[in-house]
C-alpha cells in the first residue's frame, strides 16, 4: 500500500469530490455549459472495502482492477472496479473515469453493464458494476478456436441490438472489440468499457463540462479495430463502431481480427490498404455483411446509411433472428475455462486485498502479433525497425518501459516448466529488451538477459507454437497458442542483427 501524507490525502479527497460533481448537458454547441449538479441513479455510498468479501480478479485495465465482490449484508455480487486515485491523477485518466461513471449511470439497456453504486476511500474510487460471470467474448473465441456462424450470428445480433440503443442516445462507443463484450452466466452480451465514448452533438445525455462533440479527432480505441478514417484523423462517427463490429464478427468466425499483424504499425498499414482476406469457409452472407461493415467510407457502412439499423438488421446474415426477443432467446453454450493447472500461484485466481492502492498495469490479451506470411524477412526487419519510432497505441504496458521505449511485440504465452506451466506476458521492446510479466499478479518477473550475439542468446523454434530462448544461464521454453513462434524468432533476431 502506498504511504500518503494526511495533507495530500485530504487534498486528494477534496479533489475527487469536485471531480465527480457533474453537470447537465443542455445541448450547447462545442462544450456543455455548467449548471446544477445532478442526482445519480447509482448513488455515491459511504461503504468501505471491508463491507465486501473479495473473490477472484476478473481482470485489469490500464487504470483499474476489476474484482468479484460480495456485499456482506445483502449477499449481492458485483464486479468492483477499483481505481487508484493517485495513479489516475498521475496518468491523466480523471476524465475517463468521470465520463464512464456519468454515462453508465444514465444508460438503461440489458446489453449495457449496469452501474449500481460508487464509493471511495483515501486511496481508491470504486464502481460497483453488474457482474458478468461468463467472462469476455474474446475468451470464448480463444477457447473455441473460432465460433460457428450460428454462434457468431447470435453474438453479433446482440451487439447490433445494443449498438442501436447506444447510437440512439447519441453516443459513439469507440472501443467495441471482443474484450469489451462481456457475457452473463447464461451467455448474453453486455457492452463494457465506456471510458472512451464520444457524445454526438444531438446526444441528450448529461455529460461532462467541457466535453467536446464531433469536432474531436482524438486517437482512441484499439489498434486492430480502428477504422481507416480515425487513422486519418477524421471526426468520430457511428461508423467507427460499425467498422469495429465488422472486425469483431470476422474475429468470431476466424479466431483472429481481420487486419492482424505483428505490430500496431503493420496493422495500421493493412487497415489503410483495407487488406482484407476472407477464408473459403465463410458463407456468402457472412462475407457480404463483413464487407459492408468494413466499407472504407464510414457513412456507407451498413447501419450508418439513411435506413439506419433497419438495413443492418435485414441483412441475410441475420435471417432468423427474432430482434424483439433476442435477449430472451437461448445463447450459445459457454466454453468453460480450461481446468489445466497453469500457474503454481498458491492463491490461485483469488485476489489479495493488499493489491489495492498498488499501481496497476493491465492483464490484456496480446496486441495482435502474427506476421503476414507474404511479408519477406527483410521487409519485416525494416518494419520492425520503424516500429521503434511509433508510440505504443495505448499506454497499457508503459509501467514496464523506460521513457521513449516502445513495444515491438507482445503476447500472452505459456512458460513451460518441469512441474507446472505458467502464464506469462512476453514483451519485446525496441531497447531491445525482453521482459516477462506475470499477468495475474501484474508484476515483472524480470528481463531475459539480452545479447546481440546469437551465441549468447538464441531462439529455437520447435513447432509453430513452441519456441525456446537459450541464454548462458538457462533455457526458457514457451508455448504460444496463437502459433507465432516463428514471428517471435524473426522479431528478436531482427534486433540482434541490428
Ligand atoms: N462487469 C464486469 N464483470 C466481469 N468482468 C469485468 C467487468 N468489467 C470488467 N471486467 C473485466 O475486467 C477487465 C478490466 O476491466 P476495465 O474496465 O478495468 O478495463 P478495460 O476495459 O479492460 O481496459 P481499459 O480501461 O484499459 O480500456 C476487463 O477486461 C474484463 O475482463
Amino acid at each position: 500500500m502506498m504511504a500518503i501524507g494526511e495533507g495530500v490525502r485530504e487534498e486528494m479527497e477534496k479533489d475527487f469530490e469536485t471531480m465527480l460533481r457533474l453537470q447537465h448537458n443542455h445541448g450547447q454547441q462545442g462544450s456543455v455549459q455548467r449548471s446544477n449538479s445532478i442526482t445519480f441513479r447509482a448513488p455515491q455510498e459511504h461503504f468501505t472495502i471491508d463491507d465486501f468479501e473479495l473473490g477472484k480478479m476478473y481482470g485489469a485495465g490500464s487504470y483499474s482492477k476489476v474484482v468479484r465482490a460480495k456485499k456482506n449484508d445483502t449477499g449481492n455480487v458485483y464486479a468492483l472496479k477499483i481505481m487508484d486515485k493517485k495513479f489516475i491523477a498521475k496518468e491523466n485518466k480523471i476524465s475517463y473515469v468521470k465520463l464512464e461513471r456519468i454515462v453508465l449511470d444514465q444508460l438503461d439497456h440489458p446489453g449495457v453493464i449496469r452501474l449500481y453504486f460508487t464509493f471511495q476511500d483515501s486511496y481508491s474510487l470504486y464502481m460497483a458494476l453488474e457482474s458478468c460471470e461468463g467472462g469476455e467474448l474474446f475468451d470464448q473465441i480463444i477457447r473455441k478456436v473460432r465460433l460457428s456462424e450460428d454462434e457468431a450470428r447470435f453474438y453479433a445480433a446482440e451487439v447490433v441490438d445494443v449498438l442501436e440503443y447506444i447510437h440512439g442516445v447519441g453516443l459513439i462507443h469507440r472501443d467495441i472489440k471482443p474484450e469489451n463484450l462481456l457475457l452473463t452466466t447464461d451467455g448474453h452480451v453486455k457492452v463494457a468499457d465506456f471510458g472512451s465514448v464520444k457524445p454526438t452533438r444531438a446526444s441528450k445525455l448529461t455529460v461532462l463540462p467541457n466535453t467536446t462533440y464531433d469536432k474531436a479527432c482524438t486517437f482512441v480505441g484499439t489498434a486492430a479495430y480502428v477504422p481507416p478514417e480515425v487513422l486519418n484523423s477524421c471526426p468520430a462517427s457511428f461508423g467507427n463502431d460499425l467498422w469495429a463490429l465488422g472486425c469483431t464478427l470476422y474475429q468470431m468466425l476466424t479466431g483472429s481480427s481481420p487486419f492482424k499483424d505483428a505490430s500496431e504499425w503493420l496493422i495500421f498499414q493493412r487497415i489503410m490498404a483495407r487488406d482484407l482476406k476472407f477464408p473459403d469457409y465463410f458463407s456468402d452472407e457472412a462475407r457480404d455483411l463483413i464487407d459492408k461493415l468494413l466499407d472504407i467510407e464510414p457513412t456507407k457502412r451498413l447501419g450508418a446509411g439513411p435506413q439506419g439499423y433497419a438495413a443492418l438488421k435485414m441483412h441475410p446474415f441475420f435471417r432468423g433472428i427474432d430482434w424483439k426477443n433476442i435477449r430472451k432467446s437461448a445463447a450459445p453454450k459457454l466454453a468453460p475455462e480450461s481446468t489445466v493447472v497453469e500457474d503454481d500461484d498458491p492463491q490461485g485466481s483469488t485476489w489479495n486485498l493488499s493489491h489495492i492502492g498498488d499501481g496497476c498495469v493491465p492483464q490484456l490479451p496480446p496486441v495482435d502479433a502474427s506476421f503476414n506470411s507474404a511479408t519477406s524477412s527483410s521487409e519485416t526487419q525494416s518494419h520492425i525497425s520503424k516500429l521503434s519510432k511509433i508510440d505504443s497505441f495505448d499506454s497499457k504496458w508503459q509501467e514496464f518501459l523506460e521513457p521513449g521505449e516502445s513495444i515491438v511485440m507482445i503476447s500472452k504465452l505459456k512458460k513451460l516448466q518441469k512441474l507446472t506451466n505458467k502464464k506469462v506476458q512476453l514483451i519485446l521492446t525496441d531497447k531491445p529488451k525482453l521482459v516477462c510479466v506475470d499477468p495475474s499478479k501484474v508484476m515483472s518477473k524480470g528481463n531475459i538477459i539480452w545479447s546481440g550475439n546469437s551465441r549468447d542468446m538464441s531462439i529455437h523454434v520447435t513447432s509453430s507454437s513452441h519456441f525456446k530462448i537459450s541464454t548462458p544461464k538457462k533455457v526458457l521454453s514457451f508455448e504460444d497458442a496463437k502459433q507465432q513462434a516463428w514471428q517471435w524468432k524473426i522479431a528478436v533476431e531482427s534486433f540482434q542483427n541490428h
